[in-house]
Order: C-alpha cells, then structure tokens, then sequence
C-alpha cells in the first residue's frame, strides 16, 4: 500500500525553481531515502512534505487523503531535525510530552506512549535532564523519541546524524533503522551521504538539480545504475564509451565487453573500480595497460591503470602484494556491463491508487 504519494510537486523561489516536478511514493512500512548533493532540493521537499513550506504546485497525499491544504500539525507526520529542535527549557520528559498534550492525548496513554519511545529509545533514566545536559547523540535520541511518541503515519528526517561524529553516526544508523522496522514506522529521510542511503534505506531516491534522477534499491542503483549521475555519486567508478551491437560493446581501445541490455552505436557503462580484474603480466598485447599510480587503502590496493589515452581506476581487494607502477597489467572486464541512459526514471503513483 502506498503511504505516501507526492505527485508533480515544484518549488520556485522568485524566478528560481528549485524543485521541477518530483513524483514519488513511500510504501507503508517503507525507509526511503532522498540523496543528492547539497542544493539539490531535498529539504525543500521535506519541508513541502511537512508543510512548513508551502509548494508552487503538485499534491500530496498521506494514506491516501490529499494533506498539502492541511496545516503540519494537521498532517499526522512527525520530522527530526538535524539541529535536533529540542525545547532547551524544558526537561526530556516534557519535551516529549509535548506534542501529545496538544493533541490531547488522554493522560494515560501520554505516559504509556512516554515509557515505550523513552525504553526503545534508551532514554530511561536521562528524563529529568534538560537538554544541554545531554551528549549529542542522547539529544539526538530525544529528538527521535518526540517523534516517536506521536505515533504519526510518518516519520522525516532531515540530515538527522550529520551533526555527530563518524563513530556515533554509524551506531545510529543501525539503531534507527532497527528502530523504524520494530515500532512498524514509514520514513522519508534526506541526505547527503552516500554510504548513509546505502547502509540504511530500503530504496533510493537519487535527486539532482531539483529533479528525481532515479529510484532504486541499494543494490539495484550500485550495480546497475542506469544515469551516469547515479553511478557517479554512489560509490567510485569509470565511466566508458563504447561502441554498442546489440549486447556486445566494444571499448575506446578495441576490447570487446558483454552489455547488459541491447544498444546500438556510441553508448556509455558504468564500470566500478572493484570489478574490473587486474594482473601483471610480461607480454604486451595490442593494447597495452600500464600501471600508472597505485594507492594503498589498507583492505585494498587502488590502481590507476592507463590504457591508451583512457585513465581507469582499478581497485583490488588485499593489497599485500602491490603491482608497481610502470608495470604492464592484463585487465579483465565483468560481464553485463550497465548502460547507461539518459531517461529519467519516474515513480508515480498508479493513477486508480490515487484516487
Ligand atoms: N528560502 C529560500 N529562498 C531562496 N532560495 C532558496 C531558499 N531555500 C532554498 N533555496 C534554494 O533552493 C535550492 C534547493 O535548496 P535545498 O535547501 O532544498 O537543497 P538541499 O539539497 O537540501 O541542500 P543542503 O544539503 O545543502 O541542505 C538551492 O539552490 C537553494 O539555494
């Protein structure tokens, strides 16, 4: 079931569009993620979503009533904050508190929906503590737990870890993913980091210049990107010419490569540094690959490889024995190689689910 539905949303700011029409759906139970690079218009969607923006045109709907008319605290959605947004003057227990006694929750059930979100959240013990005496990492699980509490048919999040350290972001990933899977939670969540949407979403929305540039799962969107945005932003990569035939590709240097869908004539794939072979070897062949510099990263060994006038990046788990530089290589290509298009690929809501 489709949770939520934004369809042929814009946002001008003057004379400036920062949102063209973006159309996508959350499914009930679903963690999407919005990635794009800073400017791309993700939190001018989020703060649409919410309604503490207004759009410029386009409609919304929550659970299949249209929201975008409704003010935010008529939305059922709940948003985390990256600056967190706590009330500084009031305890943790009353920060989330809060939001219920404007709805009117009955006491009872303000204190039994206290209790869990502080329990799940690992709060219990800090509620008499007023924010500033708290670590950023237990400000930010407040912030999550007033969200929480509301119980809202959905939650956003905007950039909600890029305010703590490397270590304390990757715990709470994890733990906010675990989370919005237990409590049976739809989320929206905006950022930049790739590795973030990578390690945490069930899909992907991949945005650009105030466009949705793809919609994919992790893994969908990684080995088979089909925009050359997408394979760009989401992890390293070589993008290539080649000259298509069907399923059959030749590259700049002559080799010939297996395609994953048919082409015909100048094409572009997507080849990650990771996939490509990579061995030293003492004949030259008709297109010799040299070794042009080589960077050790520990778990692995990356290669820039010079074939002809193309520079490649060839990455090789292990690393404990370096090719060096200067050496000829033999370099073998994976099959199914993605090719690229330049389609933008929508995800619109089925016109009679609308309805
Ligand atoms: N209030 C505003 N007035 C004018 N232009 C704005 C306003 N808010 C945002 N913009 C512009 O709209 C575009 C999208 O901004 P937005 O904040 O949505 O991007 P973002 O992807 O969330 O970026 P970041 O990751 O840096 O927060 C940018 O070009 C920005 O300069």
């Amino acid at each position: 079931m489709t949770m939520l539905a934004i369809t042929d949303i814009t946002k001008d700011y003057g004379a400036s569009r920062a949102l063209h029409p973006v159309s996508l759906c959350v499914k009930k139970g679903e963690f999407v993620t919005i990635l794009g690079p800073s400017g791309c218009g993700k939190s001018s969607l989020l703060r649409i979503v919410m309604g503490i923006s207004q759009q410029s045109g386009g409609e919304i709907r929550l659970a299949g009533q249209r929201i975008d008319m409704l003010p935010p605290e008529r939305r059922d959605i709940a948003m985390v904050f990256q600056s967190y947004a706590l009330f500084p003057h009031m305890t943790v227990e009353q920060n989330l508190r809060f939001g219920l006694r404007m709805k009117n929750v009955p006491k009872v059930e303000q204190q039994r929906r206290i209790a869990h979100a502080l329990d799940i959240c690992t709060l219990t013990g800090l509620t008499a503590r007023m924010p500033r005496q708290l670590s950023g990492g237990q400000q930010q699980r407040v912030a999550l737990a007033r969200a929480i509490v509301m119980q809202p048919n959905l939650l956003l999040f905007d950039e909600p870890l890029s305010n703590l350290d490397a270590k304390l972001r990757d715990t709470l990933r994890h733990e906010l993913v675990a989370l919005h899977r237990r409590i049976g939670a739809t989320s929206l969540y905006v950022t930049h980091d790739q590795a973030e949407a990578m390690a945490m979403s069930d899909r992907i929305v991949v945005m650009n210049a105030g466009r949705v540039v793809e919609i994919g799962t992790p893994l969908e969107l990684y080995r088979s990107p089909k925009q050359a945005f997408t394979a760009g932003f989401l992890g390293q990569t070589n993008l290539l010419a080649v000259t298509a035939s069907g399923r059959q590709g030749q590259l700049p240097w002559g080799q010939p490569v297996d395609l994953a869908t048919e082409a015909m004539g100048p094409a572009q794939v997507s080849v990650r540094p990771e996939s490509i072979g990579i061995r030293a070897c003492d004949h030259v062949s008709s297109a010799p690959a040299t070794v042009a510099g080589v960077s050790f990263m520990g778990a692995s060994a990356l290669y820039t490889v010079a074939v002809g006038e193309t520079l490649l990046k060839v990455s090789q788990a292990g690393g404990d024995a370096l090719i060096e530089p200067g050496r000829t290589v033999e370099l073998t290509f994976p099959d199914r190689l993605p090719v690229l298009e330049d389609r933008v690929i929508e995800d619109r809501v089925p016109a009679r689910e609308a309805a």
